[in-house]
């Protein structure tokens, strides 16, 4: 098979963790005899610093020609201080609505050999097996206004919450799609007793449910949501929610996995090129220390292999090469526990053996 990925590595760890997952995609063609030509783009910070804004018209050009986008994270001190609207994060949420990728699967699987790097008991996160919903491309992240106003004579700011209907039906119908290729459960997560969009949210749930009868629908406010991932994980198949809110529990729901360096994430479109990205941020505290866990990222190359090219026997070989490792013993320093931990590097190094190690009959 031949294809076109575009990479956009941005910022902080973005970069370590990116080159680690292009070079997991570069063994994984060599060894099942394909042809994948990696392209390079532009994106926030780094953008910012050579061409002054965080979203080049080229980056966005070479993602809309390419079969699918390899991303790694954007934003930094350096540039928190600039107005918000040439902030590297604007980059990273004008190339999602570029591409109308509104649909973010953010799976949370905890392996085996972490379940005791969770802060949880080893008995509430051994199986956790959840996805996550998120929409990206609409809700509070992308409502108008947003801006700093004055309201009775004195400093006020405005964010807005909006959607259309349209773009709720739609992702709630990725949620039960979802839903009906695993467990048949969807949880709906609003706000629904404050917020009218939830209102509309709950309303449209219950409407798009009469069409998938073998799922089975229920609705949870948003902070209770909050606390059953830590008391009951295990109770979620699919959870479906707001752009927001689904950014907050996926990084809560990190430490079900034991750290945010283990969640990959996809960014579908309908049709179109998808993005592929680790949940986690540029994590500058980290950032040029080798020391990034890159897992989120392989197994994020791992979802670009399975959803874009439906290659699923080379995203299997992926996953179960990161499971090897770690049932071997091998930990970055987030998910070491204070044991001995390794690099970035060699984590990528340890992850290619898996791959290509012979299949033992
Ligand atoms: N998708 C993206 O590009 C995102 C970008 N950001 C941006 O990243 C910057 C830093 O934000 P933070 O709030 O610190 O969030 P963050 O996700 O970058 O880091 C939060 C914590 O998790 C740790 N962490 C993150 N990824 C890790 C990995 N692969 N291995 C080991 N540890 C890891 C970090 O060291 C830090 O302690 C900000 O500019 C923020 O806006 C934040 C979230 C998502
Ligand atoms: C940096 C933000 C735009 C979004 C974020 O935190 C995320 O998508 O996980
Ligand atoms: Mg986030």
């Amino acid at each position: 098979m031949k294809k076109t990925i575009a990479v956009l590595q941005g910022d902080g760890v973005g970069k370590e963790v990116t080159a680690g997952a292009v070079n997991v995609l570069k063994v994984i063609a060599d060894r099942f005899d394909h042809e994948f030509h990696f392209e390079y783009g532009l994106i926030g910070g780094e953008a910012i610093d050579q061409q002054g804004v965080p979203l080049p018209d080229e980056t966005i050009t070479l993602c809309k020609n390419s079969d699918a986008i390899l991303l790694g994270a954007v934003g930094g001190e350096k540039w928190n201080s600039i107005p918000r609207h040439l902030r590297p994060e604007q980059g990273l949420l004008k190339i999602r609505k570029e591409l109308d990728v509104y649909a973010n699967l953010r799976p949370v699987t905890v392996q085996g050999a972490l379940a005791d790097s969770s802060p949880l008991k080893r008995e509430y996160v051994e199986g956790v097996d959840c996805m996550i919903v998120r929409e990206l491309t609409g809700g509070l992240y992308f409502g108008r206004p947003s801006e700093r106003v004055e309201r009775d004579g004195e400093e006020a700011v405005v964010d807005t919450l909006f959607y259309k209907r349209s773009e709720i039906e739609r992702i709630l119908r990725s949620a039960f799609e979802m839903a009906q290729k695993r467990n048949g459960r969807v949880t709906s997560v609003d706000k629904a007793n404050v917020l009218e969009s939830s209102r509309l949210w709950r309303e449209v749930a219950e409407e798009v449910a009469k069409d998938y009868e073998d799922v089975k629908l229920e609705h949870m406010l948003v902070d209770a949501a909050a606390m059953q991932l830590i008391r009951n994980p295990k109770h979620f198949d699919v959870l479906v929610t707001e752009n927001l809110f689904g950014d907050i529990l996926s990084d809560e729901a990190s430490m079900l996995a034991g750290s945010l360096g283990m969640l990959p994430s996809a960014s579908l479109s309908s049709d179109g090129a998808s993005i592929y990205e680790p949940v986690h941020g540029s994590a500058p505290d980290i950032a040029g220390q080798n020391k990034a866990n890159p897992i989120a990222a392989i197994l994020s190359a791992a979802m670009l292999l399975r959803h874009s090219f439906d290659l699923h026997q080379e995203a299997d070989k992926i996953e179960d090469a990161v499971e090897s490792v770690l049932a071997q013993g091998y930990r970055t320093s987030d998910i070491a526990d204070g044991e001995e931990s390794v690099s970035t590097d060699k984590m990528v190094e340890v992850i290619i053996e898996a791959i290509q190690a012979p299949v033992a009959n």
